[in-house]
């Protein structure tokens, strides 16, 4: 069986005007798994209410970080496709869960090239319904529609894996490297407290308290916020940080249900306000830089931080295309191609 590889990242509007903005945001936000509530009410908040002021604001916030070949998100993807095509013989596609790139074409581009089988890589490193789980269902919807004898594996969220943690952490120790700091705080994108009870295995378990996340349990499979504070336990472990010098916060809150605490931009507030001079942020929710992290933490995490009193602020970026990461990306692909090539 030919086999071959498919990148799936986040995707981006085709231009940062509110035109291209508005269509967007509402493939984006009509998601049942990004705006989980019944869809008369999912209808009214994103097209009544979201729609009608968000694109404009949005849009702007694109202007600030909107690269001369396009998007931040998507050059970054391509680039890192070209070179991961570089390791191996399969053939890699790219798309995107929303915006022009559809996984529907990335699946018809393999298809073309003959491909039997695909390796479905989710550029996530933690599990969310909002984001690995909406690419999962939408590429099986997609596969039983339009290609039914198309087989699709997918990569399980890497966020734990050593080699994972050891490109992660060199990363953030290159970066940093004669930039002291006092403090480096892992900003993780949030998310509402619910999607995390509603993907608890057990029914039981994710209280979202000080305990549940550091308690074993399977329900970890599937909790966004264990494996966001398991990247800050391990990184912090290999990077020999001490207890105190880092901490996780969550950004990028939208609506008015409780999310996941404590919020960035309140605890960047908090730190100035507390004396710490210079700020170190690493974002490993995200594997490529993007509106989240180039225009919310480098530009407004900066400008909260010293309005009040802090003095350097310092981002780490995404992994990008890092060849360390490339390398591993391209190991994960080569070693799943061996292993499908393996007779049962
Ligand atoms: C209910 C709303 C949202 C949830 C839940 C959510 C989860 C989530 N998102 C990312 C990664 C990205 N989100 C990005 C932009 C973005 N996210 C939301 C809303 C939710 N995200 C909105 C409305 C937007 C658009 C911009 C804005 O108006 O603020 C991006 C950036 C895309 C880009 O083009 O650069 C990324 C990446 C994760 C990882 C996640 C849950 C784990
Ligand atoms: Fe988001």
């Amino acid at each position: 069986m030919k086999k071959g590889v498919l990148l799936v990242n986040l995707g981006s509007p085709d231009s940062p005007t509110p035109e291209d903005v508005k269509p967007y945001l509402s493939e984006f936000l009509m998601d049942e798994r990004v705006i989980d509530v019944p869809l008369w009410l999912r209808t009214f908040i994103v097209k009544g209410i979201i729609l009608n002021t968000r694109p404009k604001a949005s849009a702007e916030a694109y202007q600030k970080i909107w690269w001369e070949e396009g998007s931040p998100l998507i050059v970054i993807s391509e680039r890192l496709q070209k070179k991961i095509q570089q390791n191996t013989d399969l053939p890699v596609a790219l798309a995107m869960r929303y915006g022009s790139m559809t996984i529907q074409k990335g699946l018809q581009e393999l298809v073309d090239k003959g491909v039997e089988e695909v390796f479905l890589m989710p550029l996530y490193p933690q599990f969310a319904m909002a984001t690995t789980e909406t690419i999962l269902v939408l590429a099986e919807d997609i596969r039983k529609e339009h290609f039914p004898h198309l087989k699709i594996s997918d990569l399980k969220a890497f966020y734990n894996r050593e080699d994972y943690i050891d490109v992660l952490s060199n990363s953030i120790a290159r970066h940093l490297k004669g930039k002291p700091y006092d403090h480096l705080l892992f900003s993780y994108h949030g998310v509402p407290e619910r999607h995390i009870r509603k993907r608890d295995i057990t029914k039981s378990h994710c209280k979202i308290d000080k305990s549940c996340c550091v308690t074993p349990s399977p329900a970890h499979e599937y909790c966004y916020r264990h494996q966001c504070l398991e990247v800050t336990r391990l990184v912090a472990e290999k990077l020999n940080l001490k207890e105190g010098t880092y901490s996780s916060s969550f950004q990028s809150r939208l609506g008015i249900d409780p999310w996941l605490q404590p919020p960035t931009d309140l605890t960047i507030e908090r730190m100035g306000k507390n004396g710490v001079q210079n700020l170190a942020v690493v974002t490993p929710a995200f594997v490529s830089d993007c509106l989240e992290t180039l225009e919310e933490i480098a530009m407004e995490g900066q400008e909260i931080f010293h309005e009040v009193g802090g003095k350097e602020f310092t981002t780490v970026p995404c992994l990008n295309d890092d060849d360390e990461f490339v390398e591993i990306l391209s190991n994960w692909i080569n070693d799943w191609a061996t292993l499908q090539a393996v007779p049962v």
